[in-house]
């Protein structure tokens, strides 16, 4: 896509975006409508209760619709990130993205509106009857000046927050980043001396909130395509001449001669490498031009190695991007119903972004991130959009400054407890794997695809490698790099194919398995066969061999039949059987459920073993364990023939010392729910409801974690083989490529402690 640090093909973000259901966003019910009952209450005629109730007060309709935690990310597609204007149509795939960036990093429900007029005075009128339907507007990409005058009209007409994000949201991030980046170079803001590239949206409210907070004006100095914006210019706008300045220079590369701060608000590779050396010693560039920037990080290091460089991307460290804003923003906002946005909301925001970027990063931060530029410094100035704290951090400074300056119409009184809430919104299932993702970066492993000639996997280790997740490693023909040219891949070779018919490898892997299998009743030749014919034998002897970190399969053939294959080449990890874990991760709640893999009938010896591993898996990510062992029975009720096996196993957690909960025996239904626990069992152990079930069996375990996947999808993940001694995991046959990735990612989060141990 971009010059540098290309990270995917044009292909794969299409194929992200057209796969199952074309776009990022859907709608789900909140309330059952299973039941003609349901329907009855949801729609006509239950409805009209609700409908009377809003017609006499209409603040309820924040008790009974969407409206409370609703956003409308509206956009007519004027300037769509750094791309310009190419229409409201055009503009949807970002906005599509900011509504799940509200939901996935705050839970703010989110829809996106294109609005198909470049007429302010209609873009408005379209906007401003929206009121009733949303709790905030988050106005995007609507290119200045009609983005000053759309969001001043909006901000008087409506009586809830309306936002405009390029400008406000982007100026909290910079503003936060700049304390910072002054603080490192011990630098005040009255003295900074500033050159704006950009006059637009982003690039004049930027300019206003760092004057608001300190910079002198005469020391900022702004550009547009036509240099430096200066007094005597007669081509300005009311929105440009308010910043311009008494000056002799004409040109972004004059204006920088002693600069101490670039900001980047124009377009890609608009500031070059010889002019950076003019900038004043330790020089603070932010490039935020998406997706490219006005200078790479590389450039400007080389050419400035004593700079402090920011960009809006992902990929490089420091990412002054609105994504560390608007949704955390609009959380304190919506918390309080604050009836507008106003500057010390913002204020506020940045501060508390800027004070977050100076505290101790939490131990799985900065793992998730290698440990490296973790800690406050010229390439941690800002926190990481996955930090889990933003969302109880930012929110709370919002809500709070909100109230101080008059706008929340709903207070909140006990702020701790508020926290709390915060906190919960963010399921801990999902932020690790987040940071699972972002630690496969830090510390990418090479990856063993047993299947490399399925497109599922091609497209899996396509993800993996573009993703900077590690380097797979393919077993297939030769025609594995034709396949990968089919699936938009230009230069096929940097993909690694291990061929089991020609290899150099192959001897090694004969000789390995021949000395398991010599005592077993195998010839060598047949060991030979079954390495040249079948990729799960020679896969898992490169991984034994070390010529790999984890090997993923499964997707040609049951997962029996694989880990058949692959316990003839590697030992499990100590006496007992390997097992397999799914997790159902909801929004608020994350379960998991074990056996659904390995063992037909286990032993209570096996369960208890079985509930343990699991409860320190579900620690790694991040659940606190509460295990309930199910049946279908709740505590001999009904009787049942089938539970003897599940009550032994809770006698023998009870004879060991765990450091987790457990319970059992109990219906799914009573362990998934506390309310009922404490009413009807109140003698039971479990003190919430249990995010473990340990199945009786293979059956009932494999039946409900298939049932649940056909019917949940992409909420289910797994299964994750548990117990093997080096990282293998065997994905179920009907995985897609994203699960793919998500096992290669945790099989190589897996390698270390394996390696070690
Ligand atoms: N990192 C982040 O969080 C954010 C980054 N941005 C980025 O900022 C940029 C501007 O966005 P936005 O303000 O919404 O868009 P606008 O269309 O409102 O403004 C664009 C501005 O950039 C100026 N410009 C374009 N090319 C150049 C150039 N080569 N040299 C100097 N100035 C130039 C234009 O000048 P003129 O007035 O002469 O036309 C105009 O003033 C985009 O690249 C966008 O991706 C925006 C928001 C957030
Ligand atoms: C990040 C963003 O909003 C933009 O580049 O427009
Ligand atoms: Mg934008």
């Amino acid at each position: 896509m971009s010059e540098s640090n290309v990270k995917f093909s044009e292909a794969e973000a299409l194929h992200f975006h057209s796969r199952g259901r074309p776009g990022k966003i859907e709608i789900i019910a909140s309330k059952p409508m299973a039941t003609q009952r349901d329907l009855s209450l949801a729609y006509s005629p239950g409805v009209a209760v609700p409908v009377r109730a809003i017609a006499e007060d209409p603040a309820t309709a924040y008790d009974y619709t969407a409206k409370g935690n609703l956003v409308a990310v509206i956009s007519n597609g004027t300037a769509i990130l750094g791309l310009g204007d190419l229409g409201a149509l055009a503009s949807k795939p970002v906005m599509e993205g900011k509504a799940v960036l509200f939901k996935r990093f705050a839970d703010v429900d989110s829809i996106d509106l294109e609005v198909d007029t470049r007429d302010a005075e209609a873009f408005i009128n379209a906007v401003a009857l929206l009121e009733p339907s949303f709790g905030g507007i988050n106005l995007e990409d609507i290119a200045a000046p009609d983005c000053f005058v759309i969001e001043q009209a909006l901000r008087e007409r409506m009586n809830i927050p309306v936002f405009h994000d390029d400008q406000h949201g982007t100026a909290i991030i910079t503003a936060a980043g700049l304390i910072n980046a002054c603080l490192l170079t011990g630098r005040a803001l009255k003295d900074i001396k500033v050159v704006v590239n950009g006059a637009g949206a982003a690039a004049i409210a930027c300019t206003e909130l760092i004057k608001a907070m300190g910079v002198r004006s005469d020391h900022v100095m702004m550009c547009d395509r036509s240099g430096v914006i200066h007094k005597g210019r007669d081509d300005l706008d009311q929105w440009k001449s308010a910043h311009a300045v008494d000056t002799d220079r004409r040109t972004l590369e004059e204006a920088l001669d002693g600069a101490d701060v670039f900001l980047g608000l124009s377009a890609a590779r608009a500031l070059k490498p010889e002019w950076v050396t003019k900038m004043a010693p330790q020089p603070i560039i932010f490039a935020m031009a998406n997706p490219d920037p006005e200078i790479t990080p590389p450039e400007a290091k080389a050419a400035r190695p004593d700079a402090i460089v920011a960009t809006g991307r992902s990929d490089y460290p420091n990412q002054v991007n609105n994504v560390l804003g608007f949704p955390f923003i609009f959380r304190g906002a919506l918390d309080v119903r604050a009836t507008a946005i106003n500057d010390e909301m913002k204020i506020a925001a940045a501060n508390a972004l800027a004070e977050l970027a100076r505290e101790a990063v939490p131990e799985e931060v900065a793992a998730a991130y290698g440990g490296k530029s973790q800690r406050f410094g010229a390439d941690y100035i800002i926190p990481a959009p996955f930090d889990p704290r933003l969302l109880e951090v930012v929110p709370a400074a919002v809500a709070e400054a909100a109230m101080r300056s008059g706008v929340a119409q709903r207070p909140i009184e006990n702020f701790a407890a508020y926290r709390q809430t915060l906190r919960a919104r963010l399921n801990p299932t999902v932020s690790v794997l987040s940071l699972a993702y972002e630690a496969a970066k830090a510390n990418p492993k090479r990856v063993l695809f047993a299947e490399g000639e399925e497109h599922v996997v091609l497209r899996a280790a396509i993800a993996f490698k573009e993703g900077g997740y590690g380097t797979p490693v393919l077993v297939g023909r030769d025609d594995v790099h034709d396949r990968l040219r089919e699936l938009g891949i230009d230069d096929p070779s940097g993909y690694e194919v291990l061929n089991s018919r020609n290899s150099p490898l192959v001897g090694r892997a004969v000789d390995h398995l021949y000395a398991r299998l010599q005592r077993k009743g195998y010839l060598r030749r047949e060991i030979e066969r079954m390495v040249n014919q079948d990729r799960n034998y020679f896969a898992a002897a490169m991984l034994a061999l070390g010529e790999a970190d984890a090997m993923i399969t499964g997707v040609t053939r049951p997962f029996s039949q694989s880990l058949k294959q692959i316990e003839m080449v590697i030992d499990h990890e100590d006496q007992s059987d390997p097992f397999g874990v799914n997790i159902i991760v909801g929004q608020n709640q994350t379960v998991l459920v074990a056996d659904t893999a390995v063992t037909e009938r286990p032993t209570a010896e096996q369960l208890a073993t079985i509930a343990i591993r699991s409860a320190a898996f579900a620690r790694r990510m991040g659940q606190e364990p509460r295990v309930a062992f199910v049946s279908y029975t709740t505590f001999g009720n009904p009787p049942g023939a089938y539970v003897g096996e599940l009550r032994e196993a809770v006698a023998l957690l009870d004879s060991r010392t765990v450091d987790f909960e457990y319970e059992g025996e109990m219906a799914p239904d009573v362990a998934l729910n506390h309310d009922m626990q404490r009413r009807y069992y109140p003698f039971s152990r479990l003190t919430g409801p249990a995010n473990i079930l340990i199945m009786p069996g293979l059956q009932s375990a494999s039946l409900s974690a298939k049932l649940l996947r056909a019917l949940s999808g992409e909420n289910m993940l797994g299964p994750f083989l548990l117990g093997m001694k080096l990282p293998v995991q065997i994905a179920p046959m009907t995985a897609g490529a994203s699960d793919l990735v998500t096992l290669a990612v945790l099989a190589a989060g897996a390698v270390d402690g394996k390696r070690r141990g």
